[in-house]
């Protein structure tokens, strides 16, 4: 079932027009990659469902309801999780202030709770509880930025080129995560990837995006078939 739908939707940045005519869905509990060649629009639709990007025409979906245009904040309450391409972490905080400040208005106990959660999840966070943000490697901020969404405890998660920059190993691994979100705990993701090939391997449904439009949308192993498309927007995945 689709929980998250974007439909005819046209956005960008001001003048600058980005996305043409989008027709999007996320459905409850699976993986929804967007990939394509870079500046293609990718992170504008995430911006553009987040309430960041701004919107001419069309309209964003959550779960039926209109959240078009909606402030970042008010999207957020309503269970989306966005980690963004640029950090959302405070270097000079520790992981554990990174944590507190995800979520301001709870208890201290229900902070105690979800950061329990969020620990468990990401074992190797509780080691670094009390490290500045700033001196954890690449790997480990992309963790902790994931563990700040989660603090929100979102029903579906946006993961804007989370895996950007990373060792293969370390890749491997943040992704294992992705597919645990999804399987232990029957979250909804969208993601953006850069990496194509990674995407292909987890993703429930794929779209390819470039010069702002959609160009595919459906099975992963699909697209690896079309090889028009994939030499055409992809190169050598
Ligand atoms: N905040 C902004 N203000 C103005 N233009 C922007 C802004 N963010 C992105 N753009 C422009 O929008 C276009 C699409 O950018 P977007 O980041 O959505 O592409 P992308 O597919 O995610 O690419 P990449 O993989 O390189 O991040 C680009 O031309 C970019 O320069």
């Amino acid at each position: 079932m689709a929980v998250l739908e974007v439909k005819n939707l046209y956005s960008g940045y001001g003048k600058i027009k980005v996305l043409f005519d989008i027709n999007f869905s996320a459905d409850e509990g699976k993986i929804t990659a967007i990939i394509g060649p870079n500046g293609a629009g990718k992170s504008t639709l995430l911006n553009s469902i987040y309430g960041i990007a701004d919107i001419y025409d069309g309209k964003v979906l959550l779960n039926g309801i209109d959240i078009t245009g909606l402030k970042p904040y008010i999207i957020a309450r309503m269970g989306i999780g966005y980690v963004p391409q640029t950090n959302n972490i405070f270097s000079e905080l520790s992981v554990e202030e990174n944590l507190r400040i995800a979520v301001r208005n709870v208890s201290r106990e229900e902070f105690k709770a979800r950061m329990e959660e969020v620990l468990d999840f990401f074992p190797k966070l509780r080691e670094l509880l009390h490290r500045k943000a700033g001196t954890l490697s690449g790997g480990e901020r992309r963790m902790l930025a994931i563990a700040i969404a989660l603090m929100r405890r979102p029903n579906i998660l946006l993961l804007d080129e989370i895996t950007t920059d990373l060792a293969p190993i370390v890749v491997k691994r943040i992704l294992e995560k992705v597919v645990e979100l999804r399987d232990k705990m029957g979250m909804t993701i969208v993601m953006v990837e850069q990496y194509a090939r990674r995407a292909l391997e987890i993703c429930d449904k794929v779209y390819l995006i470039a010069s702002g439009q959609v160009k595919f949308e459906g099975d992963p192993k699909q697209l690896l078939e079309q090889r028009e498309l994939v030499s055409l927007y992809l190169g050598a995945l």
